[in-house]
């Protein structure tokens, strides 16, 4: 197998994409699992296909370091935008992207000086039933503060979906939080018939806060675009934030929207790693 790709990261939340315009692949899932090895692949959170689409300017599939396909990645949605335009598959600044969300709108933010300054998403708006995101036991009810338990101890949980699953938790504390031994126990809840993705969350104040995530298929990440949106409707829901708000992740930081009129939007940066070619 020999194909192109290049390595892309958003606040350390980690990808390699392929142009599938022009590289031919297959087998996404198992090849996901081993390029994203971090000793004897080429390392990443997730492998992203830039693909063509019959619905939008473009389609994108994301895998994670497991093999099982996501719906969207936020971090991942910037990098494949900026990729799009400096590969100048478009000269479009804002295009449309086709995910398992739908249709995703990212914006290439230039500076005066015409090079990339930041990636703004049109994330859509966020899905609030339990069986639609899906939470098991709270019919189509929205799930806000609700208890789970895990370890025997009992968390708040509210829970939200950007076209993939989201359990967010705020903590009084962070640093308090033993993510490595808790976030697997939270995937693999029996509440969640996909698994989910955790988000703890610390609010410093109505516009900031400091978030680390459990990723679901991925453990650990720097960052991930999609909890940091999810985390943001989740404190709006629970009255602990404005709804413009700075997040602090392991990797960086993103500013995320969730306006009245009920979009989420997210900004941040994107920036190319290295590129290469990949044989075996
Ligand atoms: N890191 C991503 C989310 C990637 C997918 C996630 N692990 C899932 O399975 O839903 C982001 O930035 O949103």
């Amino acid at each position: 197998m020999n194909f192109k790709f290049s390595k892309w990261q958003g606040c350390g939340n980690d990808f390699v994409i392929v142009d599938c315009f022009k590289e031919q692949i297959d087998d996404f899932s198992n090849l996901a699992i081993t390029v994203c090895d971090r000793h004897y692949g080429i390392g990443a959170d997730g492998l992203i296909l830039v693909m063509p689409s019959d619905h939008a300017d473009f389609k994108m599939r994301i895998f994670n370091t497991d093999g099982s396909e996501a719906e969207m990645c936020g971090n991942g949605i910037r990098c494949f935008a900026r990729y799009i335009y400096e590969a100048k598959l478009t000269t479009k600044t804002l295009f449309t992207v086709e995910t398992g969300a739908g249709i995703i709108k990212p914006e290439i933010i230039l500076t005066a000086e015409n090079t990339v300054d930041l990636i703004r998403v049109d994330m859509g708006e966020p899905i609030l039933a339990a069986d639609k995101i899906p939470v098991a036991g709270f019919g189509s009810e929205q799930v806000i503060a609700q208890p789970i338990t895990i370890l025997d101890k009992e968390y708040k949980m509210t829970c939200v979906s950007m076209g993939n699953p989201h359990c967010v938790v705020f903590v009084d504390d962070i640093a308090q939080i033993n993510l490595e031994k808790v976030g697997p126990l939270f995937e693999i809840n029996e509440h969640f018939p996909k698994k989910i993705n955790t988000e703890f969350a610390e609010v410093k104040d109505r516009g900031h806060i400091r978030m680390r995530v459990w990723e679901r298929g991925a453990a650990i990440t720097l960052a991930c675009g999609t909890g940091s949106c999810a985390t943001i409707v989740a404190a709006v829901l629970n009255h602990k934030t404005d709804r413009n708000v700075e997040i602090e992740l392991d990797g960086g930081l993103l500013f995320v929207e969730w306006t009245q009129a009920g979009t989420v939007y997210m900004s941040g940066p994107a920036e190319k790693v290295f590129s290469g070619i990949y044989s075996v």
